[in-house]
């Protein structure tokens, strides 16, 4: 029987993915759109400017959006998911979790709390059993969960990889898309012919962000990942796609090929949305990959590429690459519903 989903924050960048997503997926069907004040009452088509490469699904393009409350989403939607501006969804996805909503969320507020899952499916599957213990602390009947920040989905999957060689140290130089800050998040005349050596919040994100996911849980408490990681982001003038420079210190030396079959062979989810490999990694042959343009959109946007993996004295370097909108956020937030549908939750 169909899932039926709602989408907050239906009309912007991310939300346009949800739905891009969403057409034709085999179990979720779009039952609610909410928007802000603004766009509630009208048309997804009135109210919604399309980016998106493909077009707005007919049957989508004529439903009203809803107002951002509870009152305005009905008790028949099993799950939402969650694309508003983090300082929308702190105040409001308090509210549907009350109302006893299960929230799949994009949105930065709440990733690092002790009692909320920040998942990737291939990753920490396990972490969903922290839903118990966020419904003892808060009393919801709802449950929320969240993925990562795009920059940091883009490395935990290689670093989830390496860790079989024991993960001490990880310095990460990323170049980061334009999407990533929002549809008028940096100007043209800013980015173009330029490279911008700031993200506000972004380095700190990835810091932390990445120790809890390769971290444990005991079935009652968290424990972050003892690596140190380093982070330093740059936006860049491409249009999708963040790559990233990384060195990573190992205990154990692998050689370049025992790391490329780690990453290779690291298990993939079985989920509608996964990929059939989470990790795509080049050989030697192609040193020049992965490239944003070239390898953003694999597996509809959902594989993480690696390449110009080399031993370093401490360990290895290697780049690596995600769809930042897909992979990292709309893509992301799909594929922990459907983990949570796979585990029972819903
Ligand atoms: N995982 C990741 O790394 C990524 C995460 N994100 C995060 O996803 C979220 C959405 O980003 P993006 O899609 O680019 O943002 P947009 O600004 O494009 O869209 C925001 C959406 O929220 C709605 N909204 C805005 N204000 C309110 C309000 N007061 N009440 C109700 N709804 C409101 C907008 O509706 P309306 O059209 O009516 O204004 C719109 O639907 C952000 O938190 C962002 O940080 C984004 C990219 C990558
Ligand atoms: N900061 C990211 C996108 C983003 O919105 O991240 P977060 O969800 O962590 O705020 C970028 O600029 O590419």
């Amino acid at each position: 029987m169909a899932v039926q989903v709602g989408i907050l924050g239906a009309t912007g960048a991310v939300g346009q993915r949800f739905i891009q997503l969403l057409d034709g997926h085999p179990t979720f069907e779009i039952a609610a759109l909410t928007a802000s004040e603004s766009s509630a009452g009208k048309t997804y088509r009135e109210a919604a400017k399309w980016r998106v490469e493909t077009q707005i699904p007919e049957e989508i393009a004529e439903m009203e959006v809803g107002a951002t409350t509870p009152e305005a989403v009905s008790d028949d939607v099993d799950l939402l998911f969650s694309s508003l501006p983090s300082s929308v969804a702190s105040e409001v996805e308090p509210e549907f979790l009350e109302a006893g909503h299960i929230i799949s969320s994009n949105s930065l507020n709440d990733r690092m709390a002790d009692d909320v899952p920040l998942t990737i499916p291939e990753i920490n599957p396990d972490h969903l059993g922290l839903i118990e213990v966020q419904r003892d602390n808060r009393g919801w009947d709802g449950a929320l969960i969240k993925n990562p920040n795009c920059s940091t989905i883009t490395m935990v999957p290689t670093l989830a990889a390496l860790d079989e060689f024991g993960l001490d140290r990880v310095d990460v130089t990323t170049l980061q898309a334009v999407s990533g800050a929002g549809y008028s998040g940096v100007t043209s005349m800013e980015i173009i012919d330029n490279a911008i050596p700031h993200i506000g919040g972004e380095e700190s994100k990835m810091e932390s962000e990445s120790r809890k996911l390769l971290g444990g849980f005991d079935g009652a408490e968290l424990s972050m990942h003892e690596s140190t990681v380093n982070a330093s982001c740059n936006r860049i003038p491409t249009l999708d796609g963040h790559l990233e420079s990384l060195f990573v210190d190992l205990a154990d030396e692998p050689t370049p090929e025992e790391a490329r079959a780690a990453m290779r062979e690291y298990p993939g989810a079985d989920l509608p949305s996964a990929p059939e490999q989470l990790i795509h990694v080049f050989g030697d042959d192609e040193p020049d990959r992965p490239q944003p343009r070239m390898d953003r959109s694999r597996e509809n946007g959902m594989q993480i590429s690696a390449g110009g993996v080399a031993s370093t004295d401490s360990g290895l370097k290697y780049n690596c690459l995600a769809h930042n909108t897909i992979r990292g956020a709309a893509g992301a937030s799909l594929l922990n519903g459907e983990l949570l549908v796979e585990g029972g939750w819903i």
